[in-house]
């Protein structure tokens, strides 16, 4: 009996009409009245039986020898379809992959960057009908004109994930795309990747288009730097890619930018004689401080001058611990500037900015003082993190352990340090700032004034007969804008909405309105101002501030410093810098170098 058979055999026990007929075949029915119900009764009882009898004779059919053989081919030929066909499909795999190159890359990673960036240049993308659009910045920034509104939104353009990009390189076919996969199962962090395959059996070609890219990418963004922060404490993000900042615009006493930056530069360069004495190649720069005397800016100055991306590392950042500090070390690239704010913060258990910068927090502020109740407590539990001195030792060690890589600490709170980490070999050079100079505030204010003229704005003619006093308000346009009343505001000031707080004394608007002042004009009126505004008082980002109200009215914010300064010095306490007046111009620099070595 062959399998056809059993199969029939099968489905004829199956089927009860055929039961029903069978049993009526061979077993004559019993002679009975006529009715509904006995005839039914009669096919039931048929039927089971039929079952029963037949089931015996069906296992006994399947499992006969011959009809376990049939069994034994049909699988047999089963398996050997089953392993043609994965064979033929492994065959395939292999023989497609040798005509393709295949890379993929993290999306977060740069290489991705510099493919994006790529890709976005080509047809195939910029004529594609399926994208995505994204804030996020750094990605593409100049898919389209640089001055139209896409730009100034920040909208960048990525690949879809539910498309593949074909296009042509070199002759040489390619298919770009983008994937998602979930890492850490359905509910874990999704994770996005570039796929770039290449219908070529030489990689040599893929990594001609890498270096093309990245060309491309590196001459595209020369003007900025790429600053990125440790994000849920164990890895890197990219947060913006920042215009590189000029160094004039950073006003420090004269010589000290010049000394870190050079001392940097010279660090970077000399691999080869740090090699040859055997000592570790690494430098570690300490900022400390006032607040808002111009150590980030100065940090991102240097970046921008040595052309290296800025790494941002917050000791206090939650769900950072001494494990999670040395995997986001490990996972910075070769060249960078770390930067390592308020250094102190994990350790010092207190807010020290009011002690440098009392007129940042006069005694109305609403800043806690650290008066060792249980809130301030709690807060400080909070700033404490969870970085032990030993995992921050380590990691500044391992920072070092990777070469070229910068770091650059800053703190308040100088005194709070502890000795271990101020040691040459960890932070080698202290630089100190202090609350603005004369020579400071005469610079900023200069600076404020006579600044490239942007388009269309007037912003510092070169007439001299014209100035302010020409325009018969001291300000010119400041009466430019009127009140809902229809009566202009006073002084060009905007008043400020209810509800609507600013540090400033009040707003103002920009370019339209500018001064028509000359050099010789900013530069006596900046001697006038830095007359007035007390050394060492106020730091630059309050002076800043304060001319910030003044954007277009250089000679309001002079006529009208002395009334600010007297209110300022009212309002605050005696400054615990005051007395702590410095010749050295503002910054005090130990370390190797020619002054005095602060570290221990
Ligand atoms: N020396 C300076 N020259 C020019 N601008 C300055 C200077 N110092 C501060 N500013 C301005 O003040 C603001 C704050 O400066 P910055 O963040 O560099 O200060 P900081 O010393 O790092 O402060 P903090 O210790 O609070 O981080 C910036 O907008 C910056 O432009």
């Amino acid at each position: 009996m062959d399998a056809t058979q059993i199969l029939q055999a099968v489905l004829y026990i199956l089927n009860p009409l055929s039961l029903h007929e069978n049993t009526t075949s061979t077993t004559p029915a019993p002679q009975s009245p006529p009715g509904p119900s006995p005839k039914i009764a009669s096919h039931s009882a048929g039927s089971s039986d039929a079952l029963a009898l037949s089931l015996p004779r069906m296992l006994f059919m399947l499992l006969s020898a011959s009809a376990v053989w049939d069994w034994a081919k049909l699988l047999l030929i089963g398996a050997l379809v089953e392993g043609l066909r994965r064979t033929l499909r492994t065959a395939w795999d292999k023989f497609n992959k040798s005509l393709w190159v295949t890379a993929t890359f993290e999306f977060d990673d740069h290489a991705a960057d510099w493919l994006m960036h790529w890709l976005s240049k080509k047809k195939a993308f910029q004529s594609a009908r399926d994208i995505e659009v994204s804030t996020r910045s750094g990605t593409i920034d100049d898919l389209g004109d640089n001055d139209n509104q896409e730009a100034e939104d920040n909208v960048v353009f990525l690949p879809s994930t539910a498309q593949t990009y074909s296009l042509w390189y070199k002759r040489c076919y390619i298919m770009i795309s983008r994937d998602r996969v979930m890492n850490g199962g359905p509910f874990g962090r999704p994770k996005d990747y570039i796929q770039i395959r290449m219908l070529t059996r030489s990689p040599a070609l893929l990594r001609e288009l890498l270096r093309e890219a990245r060309k491309g990418y590196k001459a595209a963004n020369e003007h900025l730097i790429e600053v990125s922060v440790a994000e849920d404490g164990d890895r890197w993000r990219r947060v913006v890619m920042q215009t590189k900042r000029s160094p004039s615009s950073v006003i420090l006493d004269p010589g000290v930018l010049e000394l870190v930056l050079n001392d940097a530069r010279d660090f970077l360069s000399s691999k080869k004689w740090y090699a040859d004495r055997g000592i570790p190649f690494r430098r570690g720069y300490l900022l400390h401080g006032a607040p808002g005397a111009g150590k980030t800016s100065m940090i991102h100055t240097i970046a921008g001058e040595l052309g290296l991306s800025v790494y941002i590392l917050s000791l206090t950042v939650g769900g950072l611990n001494d494990n999670s500090l040395k995997s986001l070390i490990s996972h910075l690239p070769k060249s960078c500037i770390v930067l390592m704010e308020d250094i102190d913060a994990a350790f010092t258990r207190s807010i020290k900015r009011d002690i440098l910068d009392p007129e940042a927090h006069p005694p109305s502020s609403s800043v806690p003082e650290d008066n060792g109740d249980a809130s301030s407590n709690a807060v400080r539990e909070m700033q404490t993190g969870g970085v032990t001195l030993s995992g921050l030792l380590n990691a500044l060690d391992g920072i070092a352990a990777q070469e070229g890589r910068i770091l650059f600490a800053t703190t308040n709170s100088y005194g709070a340090l502890d000795p271990a980490l101020l040691r040459p070999g960890r932070l080698d050079l202290h630089v100190e700032f202090h609350l603005a100079s004369t020579y400071q505030a005469k610079e900023l204010f200069k600076r404020f004034y006579t600044c490239a003229p942007s388009e269309g704005s007037s912003h510092l003619a070169v007439d001299d007969e014209k100035t302010e006093a020409d325009s018969g308000s001291g300000d010119p346009g400041a009466n430019s804008l009127p009140s809902p009343a229809g009566a202009p505001y006073p002084s060009g000031t905007i008043p400020m909405p209810e509800g609507v707080s600013s540090v400033y004394p009040g707003g103002s608007v920009h370019d339209s309105r500018a001064s028509n002042i000359s050099e010789k004009q900013v530069a006596a009126l900046a001697e006038r101002f830095a007359e007035i505004v007390p050394p060492r008082m106020f730091s630059m980002a309050t002076l800043q501030g304060y001319l910030m109200a003044y954007k277009t009215r250089p000679h309001a914010a002079v006529d009208e410093a002395a009334l600010w300064v007297q209110k300022k010095t009212k309002d605050r306490l005696v400054p615990a810098s005051a007395s702590r007046t410095d010749s050295s111009g503002g910054v005090t620099v130990a370390g190797r170098s020619p002054v005095a070595d602060r570290s221990p």
